[in-house]
């Protein structure tokens, strides 16, 4: 992998269910360290595009590189491993525990072996993971919370220990399925600054988002989607601008 690797890069990907074309002859690239979005009409392929990246469903033609690697026939799970993750609209931390066991629950992915799988961290106060674990919190400004139940957070400060959770597990590309919604205003900015420190650090990120506002505060890409197929690319000041754009959105009830 060269510094010119994209982080994700996806072409030519199809996609048929029934019949119907979901995906069509897709082609971008997300360079590391940059956040793209993915925009377009309900029904215009944005969540299959999720899931044909994170395995979810596999592709009729096509192909999915992360960080050079091409991920096209891997399973979910070997796809997570290469570094690309995907966080919910609902959060799946675990409410019952404290926000350390969740971030620790995540590192597991990591684990190399059924012994470091099995490694009672409850046990050794000075874990590794758990050190990287509070390490990552405090860093993130979430510090305060490590010892906290999940389940008695607001829901802001769920969302962005989601954040953590995912990049501990050795998250560098991730997929955001509408990261704001449901965030008040200053929810929602501590969300956009805390994203703007992880693309800082190196974090690649693909995100689906009806907030204009909050795309344009950390996407400097937006690919545009319409019946599966891409009919716009570039910054939003420009792509709202698009003939295309505006007529795609015609008849939707979104901005
Ligand atoms: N599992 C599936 N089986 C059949 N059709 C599907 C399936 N998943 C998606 N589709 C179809 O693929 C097309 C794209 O759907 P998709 O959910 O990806 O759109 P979207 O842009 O995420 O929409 P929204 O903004 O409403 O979530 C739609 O026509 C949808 O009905």
């Amino acid at each position: 992998m060269t510094a010119a690797t994209p982080a994700l890069e996806i072409k030519g990907l199809q996609k048929s269910f029934a019949g119907v074309r979901a995906i069509r002859d897709l082609s971008f690239t997300v360079p590391k360290g940059h956040a793209t979005a993915l925009i377009g009409p309900n029904g215009a392929g944005k969540t299959t595009v999720f899931n044909l990246v994170s395995g979810v469903y596999g592709i009729d033609a096509g192909s999915i590189h992360v960080n050079g690697t091409d991920i096209t026939r891997m399973p979910s799970r070997q796809r997570i491993r290469s570094g690309v993750a995907r966080s919910f609209q609902n959060i799946r931390l675990m409410g019952h525990l404290s926000v350390l066991e969740n971030l620790l629950v995540g590192q597991h992915v990591r684990a190399s072996s059924l012994c470091a799988l099995i490694t009672p961290y409850r046990l050794i106060p000075n874990h590794k993971w758990k050190r990287e674990a509070r390490r990552a919190l405090e860093e993130s400004g979430l510090g305060q919370y490590a010892d906290e139940t999940v389940g008695a957070l607001p829901y802001g400060v769920r969302k962005r220990i989601d954040l953590v959770r995912a990049t501990l597990a050795g998250a560098n590309v991730l997929m955001l399925d509408e990261p704001a919604a449901g965030l008040n205003p200053s929810e929602t900015n501590a969300l956009r600054d805390h994203l703007k420190a992880l693309i800082a650090s190196g974090l690649t990120l693909l995100v689906v988002e009806h907030d204009m506002h909050f795309v344009d505060s950390i996407c400097e890409n937006v690919v545009v989607l319409n019946f599966g197929e891409k009919i716009a690319e570039g910054p939003l000041s420009v792509v709202r601008k698009d003939p295309k754009v505006r007529e795609a959105y015609i008849g939707s009830d979104e901005e």
